[in-house]
């Protein structure tokens, strides 16, 4: 599974040049920083500068800049509503997006590439903690059911070109991520930003209730995008196999209680209500992490702090 036999060249070989695409983004941003802070140097375009569904522009990109490695972190990302009103984008746009990069980056000879997928690949009832066998074992999620059936696909188009061309590229599958540079949008967002933005207005209006989507029974397990970046470099230089590897903490919590976190963080101290016409999702998804656990894996941010860190970040940022 871990290969780093003295015969073959590293997996990530020191002061790297890595591609990163989606470097804006909230992963993109984390895996960049992390990326220079171990010396590597990091090579990045914007979507005006190159906009990764056009897959010539693409692959004339990477066969001119020829990287050691290549981190896929671009993508069309959002919360269960922007899933489930937008279907069409969140299946093409990510479907032509890792076509483009991962043949553009065999193309170019890059023989390292990280895809990031989602934990909504699993099967909606999934036995939990979820193990990554448990792929292709039943019927998805409706509300982000084209989501995942693309990232499904990039999955095993990382598989076929391991297996057709002997290409060193993996797969990693997040839990649902927070921290700097989230999307805070209320109507596209995820739930955590989401939380904080709700909780902070109607703290600053002093409204008395804010309601929130679906009973608030599902449960889901939120990791920080620090520590997610710190995965990735750990796979990068260390796993080099076709399954694809969870990242997570192993641990979740109901969306109920993520509220009263939240509230807590921001300080605001009205009532929760819960719109039960809103979608509930997935009722749980906890990841099995024990494949990362392995290759040394721990994650460092606790919960509550990363929560008061994203609101503080959230509230200088000006989004
Ligand atoms: N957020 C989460 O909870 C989770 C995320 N993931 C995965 O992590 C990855 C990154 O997600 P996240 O950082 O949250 O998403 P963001 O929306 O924060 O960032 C996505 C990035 O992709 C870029 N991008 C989108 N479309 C294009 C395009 N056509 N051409 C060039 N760049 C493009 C965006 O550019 P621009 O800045 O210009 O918009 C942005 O920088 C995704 O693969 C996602 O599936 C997995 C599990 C959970
Ligand atoms: C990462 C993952 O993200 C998406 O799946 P999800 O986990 O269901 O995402 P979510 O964060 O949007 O919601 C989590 C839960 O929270 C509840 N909820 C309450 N109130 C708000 C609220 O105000 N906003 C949002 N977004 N949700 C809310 C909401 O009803 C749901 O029960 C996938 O589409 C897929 O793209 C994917 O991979």
């Amino acid at each position: 599974m871990t290969s780093d036999a003295a015969s073959s060249p590293p997996l990530l070989p020191p002061a790297a040049r890595v591609f990163v695409a989606g470097h804006r983004g909230l992963v993109g941003s984390a895996v960049a920083r992390r990326l220079a802070a171990e010396g590597c140097q990091v090579l990045t375009r914007t979507r005006d500068e190159l906009d990764l569904r056009d897959a010539e522009r693409t692959a004339r990109f990477l066969r001119a800049e020829r990287p050691d490695a290549v981190v896929l972190a671009a993508a069309r990302v959002g919360g269960i509503m922007a899933n489930s009103t937008y279907p069409v984008p969140f299946l093409e746009d990510n479907l032509r997006i890792q076509l483009s990069v991962i043949a553009g980056a065999h193309a170019a000879d890059v023989d390292r590439l990280l895809f990031l997928g989602s934990s909504c690949i699993y099967p909606k009832h999934a036995p939990q903690p979820i193990r990554e066998e448990s792929l292709l074992t039943g019927p998805l999620e409706p509300t982000n059911e084209p989501y995942a059936l693309a990232k499904i696909a990039g999955i095993c188009q990382v598989q076929s070109y391991r297996r057709q061309f002997g290409r060193r590229y993996i797969s990693a599958m997040p839990t649902n991520l927070y921290g700097p540079g989230d999307n805070f949008d209320p109507e596209t967002s995820h739930v955590l930003p989401a939380l904080i933005r709700r909780f902070h207005e109607a703290k600053e209006a002093g409204r008395e209730e804010v309601v929130l989507w679906g009973s608030g029974t599902p449960r889901r397990e939120f990791l920080h995008s620090d520590d997610l970046a710190r995965a990735c470099l750990l796979l990068l230089r260390a796993y080099d196999d076709e399954t694809p590897v969870n990242v997570g903490c192993g641990q979740d919590l109901a969306i109920a209680e993520l509220a009263a976190l939240v509230a807590d963080a921001v300080g605001y101290r009205g009532r929760i209500g819960w719109d039960t016409g809103k979608p509930d999702g997935t009722p749980r998804k906890l990841l099995d992490v024990s494949r990362l656990e392995k290759l040394g894996f721990a994650p460092r941010m606790p919960l509550e702090t990363g929560i008061r860190e994203t609101y503080r970040w959230w509230l200088h940022s000006g989004s």
